[in-house]
């Protein structure tokens, strides 16, 4: 079944580029049923306020209950989708978590701007038996969560079927199952500015390549990302791999 994608935005104009190549291409094939909605839709005064002073104090500003309260009712339309909130403060979005929301039907974004959105609106959403997931896409404060909706959406829409035209190319990425980073690769020409592709990928041997591939997936991960090697699981490594 589709998967239909709500955003709601002061910024709707931010969620433009989800209409260019890829996830463009899914929600004109009817495969991704994307939406971007205005929250100054929902004001009830002439300036269209979304915010006010924080309770307790403090800089800055919060977004109001009220007219977030009446936009996620309205665009949910009694369906209980699931609520994602963007926030430096939420759960790591990471490829698990991408593939967890692909698996569900109705997705509704809701992004924050200033210092956040009344923690009414989660918790009136819980309360009504609704699913939320507040979740930041990386340890840096973005100034709203739009660019992060614009990264969940592309990372949840290429892994719904038929989005992505070779879905072979699902399989072998960076933070795929195995867990590791991709290999570097090579294309033509051969040699470009004296500098050689690796003798092994134009050999033929297959296996010899695989090899050469996983033991430069490994040496980059262990490089780079020392924190996924500790969370490898060494059972997917065959033992040809252990021997290294
Ligand atoms: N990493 C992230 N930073 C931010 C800032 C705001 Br303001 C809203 C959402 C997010 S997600």
């Amino acid at each position: 079944t589709d998967v239909r994608v709500d955003v709601v935005s002061i910024f709707p104009e931010y969620l433009a580029a989800l209409d260019i190549s890829l996830v463009g291409k899914a929600r004109a094939s009817g495969l991704l049923d994307l939406r971007v909605h205005d929250l100054r839709t929902w004001t009830t005064d002439r300036h269209r306020t979304v915010d006010d002073t924080p309770a307790g104090g403090g800089a800055g500003m919060v977004m109001r209950p009220d007219v977030w309260g009446a936009a996620l009712d309205d665009v949910m339309e009694g369906e209980p989708a699931h609520l994602i909130v963007p926030t430096p403060s939420g759960e790591t979005f990471t490829q698990r978590t991408a593939e967890a929301l692909a698996e569900q039907e109705r997705l509704v974004v809701a992004c924050g701007r200033y210092e956040g959105i009344d923690a009414r609106v989660v918790e009136a959403h819980r309360a009504a038996g609704g699913t939320v997931s507040e979740l930041s896409i990386g340890d840096y404060v973005l100034n709203g969560g739009e660019v992060a909706a614009l990264v969940m959406v592309e990372a949840v829409a290429r892994l719904l079927p038929g989005v992505v035209g070779n879905p072979e190319s699902l399989v072998e990425e960076s933070h795929g199952a195995a867990g590791l980073l991709e290999y570097p690769v090579y294309t033509k020409p051969p040699t470009w500015r004296g500098l050689d592709v690796p003798e092994v990928l134009l050999s033929g041997h297959h296996a010899r390549i695989a090899r050469w591939r996983r033991d430069r997936s490994l040496g980059r991960t262990a490089q780079r990302r020392p924190d996924l090697i500790a969370a490898l699981d060494v059972s997917s490594l065959d033992r040809a791999d252990l021997d290294v």
